[in-house]
């Protein structure tokens, strides 16, 4: 196998990730072959499979990666985002022998970090779901207890704190009824419709939580579900083609409370709340007073080395600076892959990290766009992508008992879903100080921004644009909430859409696909099958979407599916393709 071999442990010393081109930095890694190969034969495989007899031809032996003992690999993943890499483990720990390829040099995607001067920065969001020690929805926990890890965490004392039109501000606090009360001493009026509606997030939640969460596309789980938990399925059946918004105004008629709980849908789903579905408001605006926001010590890029070194230690594989640029077809069947120095690698089945717009527009691009994805594209576009800002700071600007998180919307509701219309800030270094250099904190300051705003500009331009765009949001920040804040910068780095785009391989840099109009809820959202044969994705453009919690539940579900079509789990043809067609079927319908 061409690369270096390598150990990737917790503490291993990785290169810092840099979502910033100018400032890229080279790493002893990047200077060795071009694709690096992480493996430890540590574990025994558990199962045996038999190799794919169409593997046999001159053509595609030459220079495919054969498997240990001879065997191609049960799966191949592309990309290894939160995603990815949970699909992955969670099919290693079933006894599959899996195959992860990477493009960038660290694993994490957009949880990925970097580090500069001694500040380590988040890459993407730091407002940590699923990490608590109690229910069925602690997923990031579950996910890396299942490949033997468990990492240290720190309870955040609130989620976030708003701070929104008319000087109304609302700290959402770990303690569910903290939360209300403060609410409702905002809202005193509207007492009855806060209840009702956070009641009715309360028994989605309570649903959710009651259940064994594995693939929805696996009929046998799903029927056995329904009758263990009928009650919890068919609550959740109801909900499921609902939107947060429209369940709302059945309680609440105050229009700045029905804008608060649009910002409170926007800062995980960046729509509003008539476009938000109820059962993924739900789990957030409940799980975050149930398990709490809880960050991980030592940054979140902790847990995407965590779930890496677990697959490795269970016998699975992980590349590095292995860019796909195709997915092998045969006969309409997806059998491998393709890398851009022309390597190819083969296995039973395709998983797919990237966006579903890369993975049917680029890496399948000789193929006719499915009927499926056509209905997709239909229904999501692409939400717009980020300029994010990360800034070291000196500690002396920070006001006593500062929050962790924060969003803020100054003048007007009508910005919230503008470009730069809102802005989120995240300062992890409240609650790990050692993200930092002593006296310091990290400012991770980000906004929504189009790519085609940065498009068209000659280097000088761009980097002025970013500069002087990057001002203006932290000048705002200054005015309303750290004066002092410019001058208190001891560092600071800018990324762009086309820095997410091309650090996160992200079509557009996009954040996840956004409903076009207002969506029956999560009715349109497609899970991990694809209309290809043998092919699955896994990651945000999956049910149910966006967030790292998110993800990470779309690869439990996609192991699953997959581990039941290579004989890891029971299933039964007969009603797949019964239930496959039944949920076509109900996504043609939202
Ligand atoms: N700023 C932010 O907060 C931010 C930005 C974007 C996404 N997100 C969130 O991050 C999560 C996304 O997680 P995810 O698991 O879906 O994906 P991801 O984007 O985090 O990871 C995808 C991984 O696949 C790799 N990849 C893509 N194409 C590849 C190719 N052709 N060959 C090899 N590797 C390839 C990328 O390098 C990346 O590491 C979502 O929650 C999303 O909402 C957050
Ligand atoms: C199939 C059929 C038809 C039927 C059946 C019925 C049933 C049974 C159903 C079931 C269902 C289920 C199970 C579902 C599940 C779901 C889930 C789990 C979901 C989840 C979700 C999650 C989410 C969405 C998350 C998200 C998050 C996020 C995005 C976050 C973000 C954050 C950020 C951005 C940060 C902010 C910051 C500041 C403020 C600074």
């Amino acid at each position: 196998m061409a690369g270096t071999a390598l150990k990737l442990g917790l503490n291993s010393q990785l290169p810092p990730f840099s979502l910033f081109p100018n400032q890229h930095r080279s790493s002893p890694l990047t200077t060795t072959s071009s694709s690096l190969s992480v493996k430890l034969f540590t574990s025994k495989r558990l199962h045996n499979h038999k190799p794919k007899a169409v593997l046999s031809t001159e053509k595609r032996t030459e220079g495919r990666e054969e498997g240990r003992d001879g065997e191609k690999y049960d799966a191949i993943v592309i990309g290894s985002g939160i995603g990815g890499l949970v699909a992955a483990t969670q099919l290693a720990a079933k006894g599959a022998r899996v195959l992860v390829l990477e493009k960038y040099v660290i694993p994490g995607g957009s949880s990925g970090y970097y580090v500069r001067d001694g500040f380590k920065f988040d890459v993407g969001s730091s407002v940590m779901f699923g990490f608590s020690d109690k229910g069925n929805l602690n997923l990031i926990t579950q996910a890396l207890a299942a490949v033997g890890h468990k990492m240290e965490v720190i309870p955040d004392p609130s989620t976030v704190h708003f701070h929104l039109p008319k000087q109304l501000s609302v700290r959402v606090h770990r303690e569910y009824d903290d939360f209300i009360s403060e609410l409702i001493s905002k809202f005193p009026h509207e007492k009855q419709g806060i209840l009702q509606f956070y009641g009715d997030c309360w028994k989605i939640f309570n649903s959710l939580n009651a259940m064994e969460l594995k693939s929805l596309e696996e009929p046998l789980y799903l029927f056995g579900q329904f009758f263990k938990k009928p009650l919890e399925c068919l609550t959740l059946a109801y909900y499921l083609p609902q939107n947060a918004g429209a369940i709302a105004r059945k309680y609440i008629k105050d229009p700045e409370l029905l804008s608060f709980i649009d910002a409170e849908c926007f800062i995980v789903s960046t729509v509003n709340a008539l476009q938000t579905p109820m059962i993924n408001a739900s789990m957030v605006l409940c799980d975050r007073h149930f398990g709490g926001i809880n960050y991980p010590v030592g940054g979140v890029g902790g847990i995407a080395e965590a779930l890496a070194n677990g697959l490795v230690n269970m016998g699975s594989e992980i590349q590095y600076k292995a860019n796909v640029t195709s997915i092998i077809l045969e006969n309409r069947k997806a059998v491998g892959v393709r890398l851009s120095n022309g390597k190819e690698f083969f296995a039973r089945k395709v998983i797919s990290n990237a966006t579903r717009w890369d993975t049917f527009g680029k890496l399948l691009k000789a193929e006719e766009l499915p009927e499926e994805e056509k209905n997709f594209q239909k229904s999501y576009v692409k939400a717009p992508s980020f300029l994010s800002v990360h800034m070291g700071v000196k500690a002396s600007v920070l006001p006593p008992d500062t929050d962790c998180h924060h969003f803020v919307l100054e003048d007007s509701w009508d910005n919230l879903e503008k470009s730069y219309g809102s802005i989120f800030l995240s300062i992890p270094t409240v609650l790990d100080p050692s993200l930092a250099p002593e006296g310091h904190h990290i400012f991770h300051i980000f906004t929504t921004s189009g790519i085609e705003d940065w498009e068209g500009l000659g280097r000088k331009d761009y980097e002025q644009k970013k500069e002087t765009v990057a001002n203006e949001i932290i000048q705002r920040l200054e005015n309303k909430l750290f004066p002092g804040l410019k001058s208190s910068i001891v560092l600071k780095e800018v990324g762009t859409p086309k820095t997410h785009r091309r650090f996160l391989a992200r079509d557009n840099g996009t954040y996840g696909p956004m409903p076009r109009g207002t969506p029956k809820g999560l009715l349109a959202m497609p899970f991990n099958t694809t209309a290809i044969d043998g092919l699955y994705c896994v990651g945000d453009s999956c049910f149910p979407g966006q967030g790292v919690i998110a993800v990470a539940f779309s690869g439990v579900m996609c192991a699953h599916r997959v581990a039941a079509d290579i004989g890891l789990e029971k299933n039964s043809p007969v009603l797949d393709a019964a239930l496959l067609r039944l949920l076509g079927w109900l996504r043609s319908m939202a």
